[in-house]
């Protein structure tokens, strides 16, 4: 028996792009990409854990626009995890890395070419088909 831990993440928008981070080398699923984020904690809405933990990862404060389809992902039998993704604006704060490796802000075309951690393939394919016009 596991539980499964709910996870919130943030797909941040300023000018058309998207915040992308990369793990860190000593976190688990090294150097792999992710919406920042983090684990709901008890007693917390999903919105107030965004805010919080795009706060204390990144120094950012921002602002809960939508919300996408949650994804669950099984990673090992100790480990599943549910995803509740929100898309984000960005409203204020100098961006400083805490826990992450980089970020990159990246036009939604251009998602795909970086390595997502596995639960993140949904999300990433949905923001793909809902807002990359590219016919090429
Ligand atoms: N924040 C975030 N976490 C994700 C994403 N995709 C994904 O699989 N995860 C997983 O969800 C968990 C989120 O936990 P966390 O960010 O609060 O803490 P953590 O990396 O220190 O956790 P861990 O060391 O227990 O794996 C991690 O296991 C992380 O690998 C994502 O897009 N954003």
């Amino acid at each position: 028996m596991h539980a499964i831990l709910r996870v919130t993440c943030a797909i941040i928008m300023a000018d058309d792009k998207i915040l992308c981070a990369q793990r860190g080398k000593n976190m688990s699923h090294p150097l792999q990409w992710e919406f920042p984020g983090g684990k709901v904690e008890i007693a917390e809405s999903d919105e107030a854990c965004i805010k919080r933990e795009i706060l204390e990862e990144l120094n950012l404060q921002i602002e809960v626009q939508d919300s996408l389809q949650t994804t669950r992902h099984k990673y090992s039998e100790e480990k599943e995890i549910e995803l509740i993704p929100f898309i984000c604006s960005y409203i204020d704060g100098e961006l400083k890395l805490k826990e992450h490796q980089e970020v990159r802000w990246l036009a939604f075309c251009e998602l795909q070419n970086l390595n997502w951690t596995e639960a993140d393939l949904p999300i990433v394919d949905e923001l793909v088909k809902k807002y990359c016009n590219n016919k090429g």
